[in-house]
């Protein structure tokens, strides 16, 4: 948790215009429509008004303050000069399509560092081939705006000229391509089928494969594999992860403590912030709900609903046996479920709840039949679930969790 004394730097304005660094094909975008992810940017123009086509577009960017790197190279030049000054480096790893809950990590950052660094990366290892690469939302251009406005919201005096100022404590975009995150040496293009991988990739085992992993059983890897990467070149003090993902979050503290990693600097610096919901129903923000139709989204809560009536079930049973209390939870979150299913069935909404199961906060092994003690040191409460507009709508996979008597 945030202390005050660690929220009290003193934060500051660069008045520098934007430079988009190794940056050439940003395109500006006024939808969520599906862009390929080769198409999002590509190598190594240097300056923002470069006479390409291409870049000429991207001057309707909005006119960020700080700069956006592309490459590898040129962000370590960057971070290099933040060593030298002493600066501490706070990190917010994302996919883009920035909402509040991801703007909830960054101002986490913004209090504790002096400078924040936040990734847009669509990192393809952690897509299966049958899922929405192609389709994720990719908007950096309103990103950009998001993280403009957050800054200066938190801008509390001018800024030095030094090359690693910051605007409002945030200093970076770090926006690579897929091949500057994935070189290919024998010129392959990436590939997201694992059988056909070359190279070095990151597990952790007896981490991946439940919960989550059991419905995405390439995802943890891709994850880990990017992590990997992004924290080896951000070098950051901390890094901050969304409870939203509490798996990714807990995987991820592992891979830190057992890959001996210094930044960020072990697992208590991989910090986790809560969920950040919709403030009238309460759905968990995630990019992805922008997939959801109209008609659909009002029957987005129904797995939020489960889990809540899994936690009072989990809060009432506290006497009970340990897996009477286990079986009590889960019971009433998939009656719960099911409840909500058939609800929205009624008005041609499809929920196919994919699963909803309770886990050790810190193995991750299913409490559910367990002849352990039944979740004393407390159980995550966790599902997934697809929901449609009707037969032929497009689906949107929804995952939410709640901790029952543990914090992160
Ligand atoms: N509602 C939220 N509250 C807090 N953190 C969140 C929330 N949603 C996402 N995050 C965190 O933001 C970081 C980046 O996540 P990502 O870019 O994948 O966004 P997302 O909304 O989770 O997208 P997706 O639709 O792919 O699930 C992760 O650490 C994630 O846990
Ligand atoms: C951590 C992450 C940015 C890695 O691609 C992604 O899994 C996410 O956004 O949660
Ligand atoms: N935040 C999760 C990213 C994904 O679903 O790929």
């Amino acid at each position: 948790m945030l202390s005050r004394s660690q929220a009290a730097f003193r934060l500051r304005l660069s008045a520098s215009r934007v430079s988009i660094v190794g940056a050439a094909r940003l395109r500006p975008r006024t939808s969520l429509a599906p862009v390929p992810a080769s198409q999002f940017h590509s190598s190594t123009r240097r300056h923002f008004t470069a006479p390409s086509a291409t870049l000429r577009q991207s001057q309707e960017l909005p006119k960020a303050p700080f700069p956006i790197f592309t490459t590898v190279n040129d962000f370590r030049t960057w971070r290099k000069k933040a060593e030298k000054e002493g600066k501490t480096v706070g990190f917010v790893p994302t996919m883009g399509a920035l909402h509040d809950g991801h703007l909830s990590l960054v101002k986490a950052s913004l209090a504790e560092n002096d400078l924040t660094v936040v990734s847009i990366f669509v990192n393809p290892a952690q897509f299966a081939p049958t899922e929405d690469l192609a389709a994720y939302p990719r908007t950096l251009p309103s990103d950009i705006e998001a993280l403009e406005k957050l800054a200066a919201g938190s801008a509390t005096s001018p800024s030095s000229s030094s090359s690693s100022s910051s605007h409002g404590g945030i200093a970076a975009i770090f926006a690579p391509t897929v091949t500057e995150m994935y070189p290919s040496p024998d010129g392959k293009a990436f590939t997201q089928h694992v059988a056909d991988q070359v190279g070095a990739f990151v597990e952790v085992h007896g981490l991946q494969h439940e919960m989550e992993g059991a419905s995405r059983p390439t995802f943890f890897r891709g994850v880990a594999t990017v992590c990997t990467k992004l924290f080896h070149i951000v070098a950051p003090h901390r890094a901050y992860f969304g409870q939203k993902d509490i798996q990714q979050a807990i995987l991820l503290r592992r891979l830190v403590l057992d890959l001996c990693f210094a930044h960020p600097e072990g697992p208590e610096a991989v910090r986790v912030l809560p969920t950040s919901r919709d403030p009238g129903d309460g759905l968990a923000l995630s990019s992805r709900n922008a997939y959801l139709t109209q008609k659909a989204r009002p029957y987005a809560t129904a797995l939020y609903k489960a889990l809540q009536a899994g936690q009072a079930a989990w809060e009432q049973h506290v006497q009970g046996q340990g897996q009477e209390r286990v079986a009590e939870t889960l019971r009433r979150a998939r009656e719960v479920a099911q409840q909500e299913a058939e609800r929205a069935a009624e008005d041609g909404i499809q929920i196919d709840v994919l699963y909803i199961s309770l886990n050790d906060p810190i193995s991750l092994g299913s409490l559910e039949g367990a002849t352990g003690d039944g979740g004393k040191r407390g159980a995550i409460l966790s599902g997934a679930a697809m929901i449609k507009d009707g037969p032929d709508g497009r689906a949107t996979r929804l995952i939410d969790n709640v901790l029952l008597g543990f914090a992160m």
